[in-house]
């Protein structure tokens, strides 16, 4: 199966596949094409605007369930260095890529391609994908491949700088909620996972899909996406593309912080489409709750609401059975916890 990665067997190939054309009614189909300025986008530069961007940032986890953060602190060289290591990663001979090859959900490092259920997949998406844990990089780095040389070196580097801005994230929502700050850290996001995206250029991009539509089950996801666009979300009845803004993160809303909030926030359905001409990487950085974490609507927040807790409480680890069981279904997730 190691040869099924896209990125292994797809230069040159025309037409597209028949595995990897959907029917009509799953292609991209109409879409509303990035606007500029049409995300919401936090400067966290300006200092100044405490109050303000607490308020700017729960508003766009209200509104559109992501948003954009821009003058994070995280260098444009770092950047650049890791899209740069996971571009050849990916560029890598078929031979080289295939003694990484795993999709066992319990592997510590896992490169595959589409799903981890390609084997049962009706149509398959045009993507391959590279997964690890990634913080504190010493608990994790024997897993990590070992090639590009400097693969260890950058992703590192890149990992203890998206923690710092992952915990000032957290702290920022926290406050935003009425809740302590720190109250998302500990063992709400006690695991900080690395999943890197690689979407070739595509024969037919109107036919194939790069990612299903789903919620991402944690509790919210970093994205970093250079200048390539792909990345969609569903408003309103319809699918919106993200601009990709040069240095930015994309901070998407997962089922977790939706159901902690008691609904204030909304978590956010997304997918990705491909292009032909470009290759495109996406450097997502999930936080997630330990598998023992109880999960529930935040006691604070609702003692200062009047609505009642809208979810029961369960463990993470439950929760992933029920979100795997619902096949990428949020909304029959979010009622199998409705009180
Ligand atoms: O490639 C993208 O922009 C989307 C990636 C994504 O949704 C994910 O990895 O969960
Ligand atoms: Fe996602």
């Amino acid at each position: 199966m190691e040869n099924n990665l896209v990125s292994s067997w797809c230069k040159n190939v025309q037409p597209l596949p028949e595995s990897y054309i959907f029917p009509p009614d799953q292609r991209p189909g109409e879409t509303i094409v990035p606007l500029r300025g049409s995300s919401p986008i936090i400067d966290f530069s300006t200092e100044a605007g405490g109050a303000a961007i607490l308020h700017q940032i729960i508003k766009a986890c209200q509104d559109f369930g992501y948003f954009q953060v821009i003058n994070h602190g995280i260098s444009e060289t770092l950047l650049e260095e890791t899209v740069g290591v996971f571009k050849e990663f990916f560029n890598m001979p078929a031979e080289e890529k295939a003694s990484y090859y795993s999709v066992d959900p319990s592997s510590k490092c896992r490169l595959y391609t589409s799903t981890y259920n390609y084997s049962n997949e009706d149509k398959h998406y045009w993507r391959d994908n590279l997964t690890h844990n990634c913080h504190p990089p010493q608990d994790y780095l024997p897993f990590w491949p070992q090639k590009p040389t400097r693969y260890r070196e950058v992703i590192s580097a890149y990992s203890i700088e998206t923690k710092k801005l992952i915990t000032k994230i957290s702290d920022v929502i926290s406050e935003g909620l009425g809740l302590e700050k720190g109250y998302l850290g500990g063992e709400l996001s006690k695991v900080q996972m690395l999943s890197v995206n690689y979407y070739p250029p595509c024969p037919d991009p109107n036919l194939a899909l790069g990612m299903h539509s789903h919620c991402d089950p944690n509790l919210f996801t970093i994205l970093h996406q250079p200048n390539v666009y792909g990345l969609q979300i569903f408003k309103d009845g319809k699918w919106i593309g993200v601009e990709p803004l040069p240095n930015a993160f994309v901070v998407l809303i997962g089922c977790q912080l939706q159901i902690i909030s008691n609904d204030t926030l909304k978590g956010v359905v997304h997918r990705a489409v491909t292009n032909s001409k470009e290759a495109r990487v996406s450097v997502g950085t999930f936080v997630i709750p330990s598998s023992d974490c109880h999960i529930e609507p935040a006691a604070d927040l609702v003692k200062k609401s009047t609505k009642f807790p809208v979810y029961k409480g369960y463990e993470y680890k439950e929760f992933l059975h029920t979100y795997a069981s619902k096949n990428g279904d949020f909304e029959a997730v979010l009622q199998f916890y409705k009180l």
